[in-house]
């Protein structure tokens, strides 16, 4: 399936570049040679993998807003890698990572694939690399995916785009690998682009990421006929003082290596400026390095310490991944430039997997935290990313925190509890896969044959547990505290958009239910509930697109011959807060010949504010913004506790307390889910089940289903009940805290637009100069302009932003409204905030909506 290996030229740039015989002026031209395709990772004859070595692997992902080019780098680092043979264009729908029908269609990024390639760095007698690139998605409704995918990066490349500067979602995203401590470093992209600023955007990676930027590189244009500095055209390194031209048009691979004496003669404006980076760099790595303080004192001038020192410095520095230190790199992607030297600064300053080798998980069905190390040798691997494909059915992503994940061996998934087969191990080169042994500590390859696994699963080895001995070979309990480890758990965000889903025929219920299953597998942030009444199915995620592109994965790739209907906002019911209703139910039917009968008292209060997770006490259940709590008690509520004890044994053996309360809080959570006034799923609700066993128990007719059909039934008539008098306030709906940003100009009109036509709250207006507590920007060092983009035309130096609470009905279709706002220039992010009670016209408007829909 691989074809043999093209051995690699000497004659390689990054040879050239260091080798001692470089002209000290003049130009060398160099090409760069493709890598040997895949030779590291070839399993050989005899079934065993070639060895790995951790300190030589780096796992990164790219974060990057929209449309900065992140497909387009990823492309380049591919083709100089040697893996691709030629490069693809994101335009043409032809790029590598981008390789489920529904991204290339779209030209967005949507799936976290993950694609291993190598890379010789550029310093003399390196050894090749291993990188796995971890694809992360940049649409907004996608953040959730994005959290999930940072966790199992150990560093990560920032693209921004050099027009647009730090956008929204950028910002957004860069919180989240913060809270992470992922180190980072940014690539400034599209510096090609007319408008591109290079400087203003150094100053806003402080402003806006409150990051301190170490300036690495500078851009370099070249003068037109008019003087004007146009075409972009290479760099300024920094650090090794030396000059990289790019050959235009080509692919890249041939660079013009020059030293800073050719700087100083032909470009002296930018031969002072890169002086001055020196020194800023030098100064900024000083502040944090007491070490890198004695080499300077040492030797007394910024422009002969060494690039070793300075290396060594940044890499500490990055590696702490704060934002204390954050390498800035710059390039034009689309116009081959600048890619070698940024996967260069990935090994230089990326951490490998050795560098942070604990790993957060929990122990105990989240009650317990502690670490990992990856030392250990039992064998705990993280799901990332399950994904559909055609010909080898789920492919499950993941990432082995310790020990070795083996073929043929039996995994143990703590979060399921089930127990599963390793059927086969492939590493991913993009749509190609090579088959593989084993995967060890800190690496990152995918699981063939796995048939419960989703995204976000935690897999041990199976033989740390035994079976439970209750003959259900699936359901196992753990031996050890081990066996219920969680990595990194994140909670799944609720649903806030939904639409119906149907089958386009009755034969075609089961096919669109396995299709369903498997689409949950790979994204737990999309849900389906089936209304038991109807039978009706709805599918739930977080935003249009999400759902949109759900239903084009449904209908497309798993094939699914099914309709989705008109996407709606998920409202939410309660009841209202003043409200305590309470009534005692005997459900009773007669279910295949056989009488079921239980009983129970339901009581349901209205809550003012969703209850905290974590807090309840150990009676209560906290589920979807409600409590639920059962007790068990006698007529009289005096009891000892071992009257209390006799009590229980009142219901027969074969009842089991636990499962008993377990029915009760299911049969509630269905009535919870379905609300008494639209069947919107109800919240703010306290639900308390008490069963008094000499008044609700009836032998063998009471069954555990009974007393879930009874609590189901008792709730939904309480919760009737309870909204019969007072239809205000009992429809919820969800707000969103929104992040605008926008030019100074524009800034009147959007806020005004926020809230009075959306019925938002503005909170906070920032960005212009009344920055108080974010970074000092005066003492930030960002390039003036001996290149180019100093001019400031209202450009990326009078960005605004506006943080609002403005409801999600109200931001339907936002995007476009602010694009004609805003010339263009506004960008926006969201994320839910909470349910709000909804005043009465507000209802009256969502209800006409529909019922009208
Ligand atoms: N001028 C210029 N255009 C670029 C550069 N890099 C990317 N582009 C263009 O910008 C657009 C977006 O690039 P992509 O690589 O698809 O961006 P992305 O970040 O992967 O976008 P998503 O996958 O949608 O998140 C494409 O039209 C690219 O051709 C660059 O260096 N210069």
């Amino acid at each position: 399936m691989f074809t043999p290996v093209r051995t690699a030229s000497n004659n390689c740039w990054r040879c050239l570049t260091h080798s001692k015989t470089i002209p000290s002026l003049g130009r060398t031209i160099l090409s760069l040679q493709n890598i040997p395709k895949r030779f590291y990772a070839t399993p050989s004859a005899t079934g065993v993998d070639a060895p790995v070595d951790l300190a030589h692997t780096r796992n990164i992902g790219i974060i990057a807003h929209i449309d900065a080019g992140k497909t387009t780098t990823t492309e380049r680092m591919l083709y100089y890698s040697g893996f691709t043979r030629r490069i693809g264009e994101v335009d043409e729908g032809s790029t590598v990572m981008d390789y489920l029908p529904a991204e290339r269609s779209r030209g967005i990024t949507i799936t976290s694939a993950a694609i291993t390639f190598n890379w010789t760095p550029s310093a003399p007698g390196s050894q090749p690399y291993t990188i796995n690139l971890i694809d992360t998605p940049g649409h907004a409704d996608f953040t959730f995916e994005v959290e999930r995918s940072i966790r199992v990066l150990d560093g990560a490349v920032t693209i921004l785009d050099g027009v647009a500067g730090v956008e929204a979602q950028t910002e957004k995203v860069w919180r989240q690998a913060e809270k992470y401590g992922i180190p980072r470093l940014i690539f400034v992209n599209k510096l090609d682009r007319v408008g591109a600023k290079f400087g203003p955007t150094v100053k806003e990676i402080a402003l806006k990421l409150n990051a301190w930027p170490a300036v690495l590189q500078l851009p370099i244009y070249e003068q037109d006929k008019g003087g004007r500095d146009d075409i972009f055209r290479g760099l300024v390194d920094i650090v090794e003082k030396r000059v990289f031209v790019w050959d235009l048009g080509g692919d890249g691979q041939k660079i013009d290596v020059h030293d800073y004496n050719w700087l100083e003669e032909n470009r002296p404006d930018l031969y002072s400026e890169a002086l001055t980076a020196r020194v800023a760099l030098v100064e900024l790595l000083s502040e944090h390095d007491e070490e890198l303080v004695e080499v300077f004192l040492d030797i007394g001038d910024h422009h002969t310490i060494s690039s070793d020192a300075i290396k060594k410095s940044l890499r500490k520095q990055t590696l702490r991944g704060s934002s204390e230190v954050v390498p800035v790199l710059c390039g034009a992607s689309f116009k081959n430039i600048g890619v070698q030297p940024l996967l260069d600064a990935v090994i230089d300053y990326l951490p490998s997997p050795l560098d942070k080798p604990e790993t957060e998980i929990s122990y105990d069905h989240g009650k317990a935290k502690g670490v990992l190390s990856a030392s250990e040798d039992r064998l705990c691997a993280l799901a990332f990313k399950v994904v559909n494909d055609p010909k080898r059915g789920a492919m499950v992503f993941v990432r082995v925190y310790s020990g070795t994940l083996v073929r043929a061996h039996h995994l143990y998934n703590t979060t399921l509890g089930v127990k599963e087969r390793v059927h086969r191990l492939l590493r991913m080169y993009a749509d190609d896969a090579v088959d593989i042994q084993s995967i060890p500590t800190g690496h990152i390859g995918v699981i063939i044959g796995l048939k419960n696994a989703r995204t976000g699963d935690t897999l041990i080895s199976d033989h740390h547990h035994h079976h439970s001995g209750k003959g259900n070979k699936h359901h196992q309990k753990a031996s050890d505290a081990f066996g219920t480890v969680q990595l990194r758990p994140i909670e799944v965000p609720p649903p806030v958009f939904f639409a119906s889903i149907e089958p386009n025929s009755l034969s075609e219920q089961k096919p669109l239910e396995d299709a369903l299953s498997m689409l949950l597998r790979e994204d737990p942030s999309l849900h389906i509930t089936t209304d038991e009444d109807s039978g009706q199915m709805l599918i739930s995620g977080m935003g249009e697109l999400h759902l949109e592109i759900a239903r084009d994965r449904l209908v497309g790739e798993l094939k699914a011959k099914a309709e989705m209907g008109r996407i709606l906002i998920s409202y939410r019911e309660t009841i209202p807060s003043t409200s305590e209703y309470e009534l005692r139910t005997v459900f009773e039917k007669e279910i295949a010949g056989k009488l079921a009968k239980a009983g129970c008292h339901v009581s349901v209060i209205g809550l003012n504010e969703p209850p905290i997770l974590g807090l309840g006490t150990p009676n209560e259940t906290i589920v979807d913004g409600n409590i639920i709590s059962v007790d068990i008690v006698a007529p009289e509520q005096t009891l000892t506790m071992e009257e209390a004890e006799t009590v229980h044994t009142k219901l027969p053996k074969s009842i089991d307390i636990e499962e008993l309360k377990s029915s009760l809080i299911s049969g509630a959570m269905a009535a919870l889910g379905r609300g008494p006034y639209l069947g919107f799923p109800v919240r703010n609700t306290s639900v308390k089940i008490t069963i008094d066993p000499s008044k609700d128990y009836f032998g063998t007719e009471s069954t555990l289903s009974a007393y879930s059909s009874a609590a189901r039934l008792a709730a939904t008539a309480a919760l009737k009940e309870a909204i019969a008098s007072n239809e205000e306030g009992i429809l919820m709906e969800p707000m969103m805290n929104v992040i605008v940003t926008v030019d100074e100009k524009d800034l009147g009109k959007v806020v005004g637009d926020l809230s009075s036509s959306r019925g938002g709250h503005v909170l906070e207006l920032g960005g212009g100069d009344e920055e108080v507590d974010r970074l000092d920007t005066s003492k930030v060092y960002a390039p003036g302009q001996a290149g180019k983009g100093n001019d400031n035309d209202g450009g990326v130096g009078g960005k605004r932003w506006v943080v609002a609470t403005v409801p999600l009905k109200e931001m339907v279709g936002y995007l476009k409204h602010l694009r004609s706002m805003t010339t263009g220039r506004g960008t926006f992010v969201m994320n839910l905030l909470g349910w709000e009670r909804m005043t009465r016209p507000r209802a009256v408007d969502v209800l006409k909506d529909i019922r009208g829909g």
